[in-house]
């Protein structure tokens, strides 16, 4: 059985103060992670403020990127280890802002996959489609070859602590979310990717996400589908009684 996993994604948003606030309003009220885990990835400025302010609650407090060495001559890089060391227990790895802007491709981010797991914190690698590629009928799915190299050389226990999540960009902050069998195709895809690189019994096991415009209204719908385990929200994560009504879907 795959725990139900809302994931927060804040972006470069909301000031250190805000971020203190939004813990101190949902920590209450967020329901036990064995039920529906609950997560949001933030700015690395304040994940140990937030993490501290979050104890005792469900909340997990995650970072959105790191870089793939843990310490070193890496100016203005985010170390997986010190990120772990103050708070966060997952990580966002390759989301399409990260490979748009950042120029991320699936090498760099299967190199931070391991430099994650090395130290203690639990990946959920996103991937990207366009309508462009699809429209172009690509031989390989898209998404298919960016996982086939984002997983490249993990072991069956290391997969374990993985999960993915597939974000069409075009559905990502335009409000035209991927209809609820949209999002299934992919993350369905996505499933039978991994059974076809490993096996069934981790295919079964991992969790796989769907993002882009997700908000309170459609996201029974999408949860309600047998091979989407979870949501990853920008937007409609922000504001603290939004992000409630997404953990409480049910
Ligand atoms: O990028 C996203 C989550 O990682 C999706 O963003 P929106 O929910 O704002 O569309």
């Amino acid at each position: 059985m795959r725990t139900p996993f809302i994931v927060g994604n804040w972006k470069m948003n909301k000031t250190a103060a805000e971020a203190i606030e939004f813990v101190h309003a949902v920590a209450d009220e967020l329901p036990a992670a064995t039920k529906v885990e609950s997560a949001v990835a933030v700015s690395p400025l304040y994940v140990q403020a937030m993490a501290e302010a979050a104890k005792g609650s469900p909340l997990e407090i995650m970072g959105e990127n790191i870089f793939y060495e843990q310490a070193g001559a890496y100016t203005g890089e985010v170390s997986p280890q010190v990120l772990k060391e103050v708070g966060a227990n997952y990580v966002l790895l390759g989301h399409s802002e990260r490979r748009m802007y950042f120029h991320e491709s699936d090498e760099i981010i299967n190199r931070k996959v391991f430099a994650a797991l090395k130290a203690g914190l639990k990946p959920i690698i996103c991937c990207d489609e366009t309508m462009g590629r699809q429209a172009a009928g690509d031989k390989i799915h898209w998404v298919v070859s960016q996982i086939l190299t984002d997983l490249r050389g993990l072991t069956d226990e290391q997969m374990k602590l993985i999960s993915i999540a597939y974000e069409p960009s075009w559905a990502i902050g335009t409000g035209k979310s991927a209809t609820a069998e949209q999002a299934e195709e992919g993350c369905y895809l996505i499933r039978q990717t991994v059974a076809d690189i490993y096996n069934d019994e981790i295919a079964n096991g991992i969790r796989v996400l769907y993002g882009g415009s997700v908000n309170p209204s459609n996201i029974a719908d999408l949860m309600d589908r047998h091979d989407i385990d979870g949501v990853l929200v920008g937007n409609a994560s922000l504001d603290p009684d939004s992000f409630l009504k997404l953990v409480n879907y049910k």
